[in-house]
């Protein structure tokens, strides 16, 4: 049985690990969490961290003691500056609640790249754990969508960096541009979008813990992990039961099944491809020859299957990529939103518009 560790910071982090408590709970009665067992076969510890108590309080699946407040203000307002000085002030207590909870196999940080808390606390929380501990540690990270603006850009860009240097083990991406293609208002967008990443990270805690017919493990996982430019995201599908495993699989692989966009046939590095379902529809002829496709391009590919009586084909297809022209565009927007912001201070610094209007009432007094 693995030991896992699943944080999510901030309100974005918070809200995609209710997503994974709500299925872990059985997903149905908000009051499920005070009398059900989580239905992990393995030992999963959540903790939402956040500094907006709101936030925390919004949370319906996460048990209360999972819940851990780090008081300043109600956030830290987008301001990745303000966010590291509090995570250092608060750090000790921050590891002390981690190391409360036991020994780990393997750890996910979830968080979104560009609001305040979870984009800054996530760099340093996993450059502390992985000074502490020797277990991999992946972090999930969700991309603005491109029109919130300039901060939220710039956020993006520094935090993504800043979590590549903090030693971690591997960034799976999944953005809200690329997954508002789902539809809907921006609240049903954030649900949808938080319960495709909740089923794709419950789907691999099964499968690295299961028994499989061909076997994909932890050490398998963490190899695909370490190949490509250390940037990942997940595919996943679940037909109807009349679809052949080939198509579930083409489907896991298309832009309707992965949270980022890429051409994963163009831009793989290694890939890890888990079929599940009733022995009645896993066809090893169909299955190979969709394995040896990915495979031809992207160079290493790992299969599990795993049989499971009475259940439709669902495929995972985890993707570690070489290149990933979404992001250069990404960057590149950042990089403008960069230089507006300069821009702007400058202009407001040298021409001091506002001070010039109050200076013309210098020395005067109202005449009534
Ligand atoms: N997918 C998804 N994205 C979200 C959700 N909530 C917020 N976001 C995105 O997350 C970014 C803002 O980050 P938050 O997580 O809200 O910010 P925070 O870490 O709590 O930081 P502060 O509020 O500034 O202290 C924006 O790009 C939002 O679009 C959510 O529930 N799901």
């Amino acid at each position: 049985m693995l030991n896992i560790l699943v944080i999510g910071n901030g309100q974005c982090g918070n809200r995609i690990l209710d997503a994974i408590n709500k299925e872990a709970f059985g997903g149905k009665s908000k009051f499920a969490k005070f009398y059900s067992q989580q239905k992990y076969k393995s030992n999963v510890e959540t903790i939402a961290i956040n500094t907006a108590m709101n936030d925390l309080k919004e949370m319906r699946f996460t048990k209360a003691k999972d819940r851990l407040h780090i008081p300043h203000l109600h956030g830290v307002g987008a301001n990745r500056n303000v966010g590291k000085h509090v995570f250092e002030d608060n750090k000790a207590n921050i590891m002390r609640q981690i190391e409360e909870r036991g020994n780990f196999d393997i750890g996910f940080v979830l968080t979104s790249a560009s609001g305040g808390t979870g984009s800054s606390f996530t760099p340093p929380l996993i450059e502390e754990l992985k000074k502490n501990y020797d277990f991999p540690i992946y972090a999930v990270v969700v991309l603005p969508f491109r029109e919130e603006g300039t901060l939220y850009l710039q956020n993006a860009a520094f935090c993504l960096k800043d979590i590549r240097d903090s030693g971690v083990d591997g960034i799976i991406l999944a953005d809200n541009q690329f997954l508002k293609q789902m539809g809907g208002d921006v609240q049903s967008a954030y649900n949808t979008i938080n319960d495709m990443i909740a089923k794709r990270i419950l789907f691999l805690l099964d499968a690295l813990d299961s028994e499989m017919m061909m076997v994909t493990d932890l050490g398998d996982f963490k190899t695909v992990m370490s190949g490509g430019a250390g940037l990942a995201t997940i595919g996943f599908y679940e037909a109807d039961k009349g679809m052949p495993i080939k198509s579930t699989i083409q489907k896991a692989l298309s832009p309707s099944g992965l949270l980022f966009s890429t051409d994963v046939y163009k831009e793989g590095s290694r890939a890890m491809v888990i079929i599940k379902g009733d022995k009645s529809y896993l066809s090893i002829d169909e299955i190979s020859t969709e394995v040896e496709k990915l495979s031809s391009s992207v160079g290493h590919v790992f299969k599990g299957i795993i049989v499971r009586k009475g259940e439709s084909p669902q495929v995972l297809a985890v993707l570690t990529l070489e290149v990933a022209e979404e992001l250069e565009n990404l960057y590149s927007v950042a990089v403008d939103a960069i230089h507006q912001e300069r821009e702007k201070k400058t202009r407001v610094t040298e021409q001091k518009g506002v001070d010039r209007a109050f200076s013309q009432i210098d020395g005067l007094e109202p005449d009534y």
